[in-house]
């Protein structure tokens, strides 16, 4: 009998969905047993605010131990990997995304559009607060940060404190908790994060066998969405943490599959809000991505960017903050 894989994952109620998610799939498609392997991480021990940890907390444990050989593959939410190279370890598949929206959970079932002026909206994420500044509504913004059952709570529990919460559609569905959703927002409005609601399945790059494994997991079209948006971020990053929002679509157009990208880059007091899109084939993803972030700075994202208040201690090497 083949020994099992080792899949390794935070212990998180996300991330043990996700992960047994990619094991059923792989198990499916190949015969392969998977077992989880949970690891813990710096991240989940403390409590200090995710923009300052930098996500890449809750990455780098699983990548040494993938690169330990303690387990065979991770699945990582690919918005929370830092953007640069990870030497040795590959990324071998980009499942088949979830819906990559924001979805507003609110009480009474109402809608952004329905909240009473100066309604305590929170969320975690700089692109999210940015955004909620930018529609200028009467909405006090209060950061919070936890799991998405911790952030639930916050509206639907027994001391609930806050009118709504924004976060990440597929972190919900993942939970099972879409019907808690009072409104999927429109990207018009809120520009997802870059590769929200897509996985990254990554394995050690000497690991042949097991990329050619992987291999089956991929979803092409995922995959060309996912390499346009974290272009357009790596372009834009350069050392900061300011609100970067990103989001491709892949079509069928009339002489092919055609890419659509839009991306954003918002003050975090939303008085400056630049947004743009570019559109391409699915084999130019990386350059639609690098192409719309050169014109994003020619717009003048580079001053909101630049701006070093935005940069938090320890920030720097990693990518995303949400
Ligand atoms: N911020 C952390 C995080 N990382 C991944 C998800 C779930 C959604 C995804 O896979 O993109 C979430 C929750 C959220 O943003 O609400």
């Amino acid at each position: 009998m083949t020994a099992p894989l080792r899949l390794g994952t935070r212990g998180s109620a996300l991330a043990m969905a996700q992960s047994g998610h990619v094991a059923d799939a792989l198990t499916a498609a190949t015969g392969r047993p998977v077992e989880l392997v949970e690891i813990v991480t710096t991240g989940d021990r403390s409590s200090e605010p995710v923009h300052r940890l930098g996500v890449g907390v809750f990455v780098s444990a699983l990548r040494d131990a993938l690169t330990a050989g303690e387990i065979d593959l991770a699945v990582h939410s690919y918005k929370d990997l830092p953007t640069g190279e990870y030497g040795g370890l590959h990324i071998a598949a980009v499942p088949p995304r979830q819906d990559p929206r924001d979805a507003l959970v609110a009480r009474d079932g109402r809608t952004l559009a329905e909240l009473p002026s100066g309604a305590a909206v929170g969320t975690g994420a700089l692109r999210r607060i940015a955004q909620l500044h930018a529609l200028g509504m009467q909405l006090t913004v209060v950061p919070i940060r936890g799991n998405v059952d911790t952030r639930l709570s916050r509206v639907l529990g027994p001391d609930a404190d806050l009118d709504a919460v924004v976060l990440a559609r597929a972190g919900v569905a993942r939970l099972g908790r879409t019907d808690e959703i009072t409104e999927t927002l429109d990207p018009m409005l809120m520009l997802p994060a870059p590769a929200q609601g897509a996985l990254a399945v990554e394995c050690r790059a000497d690991d042949s066998d097991l990329v050619e494994l992987l291999a089956v997991l991929d979803h092409a079209p995922s995959r060309a969405a996912v390499t346009a948006e974290r272009a357009l971020l790596a372009t834009l990053e350069a050392g900061c943490s300011a609100p970067v929002a990103a989001y491709a679509e892949v079509a069928e157009g009339d002489t092919g599959e055609e890419i659509y990208l839009r991306g954003a880059v918002i003050s975090p007091d939303g008085t400056r809000d630049i947004r743009l899109s570019r559109t391409g084939t699915p084999a130019d993803a990386a350059e639609i991505g690098k192409a719309l972030a050169a014109e994003l700075l020619a717009r003048g994202a580079d001053s909101i960017l630049g701006q070093p208040e935005h940069a938090g201690p320890g920030t720097q090497q990693f990518g995303s903050t949400e």
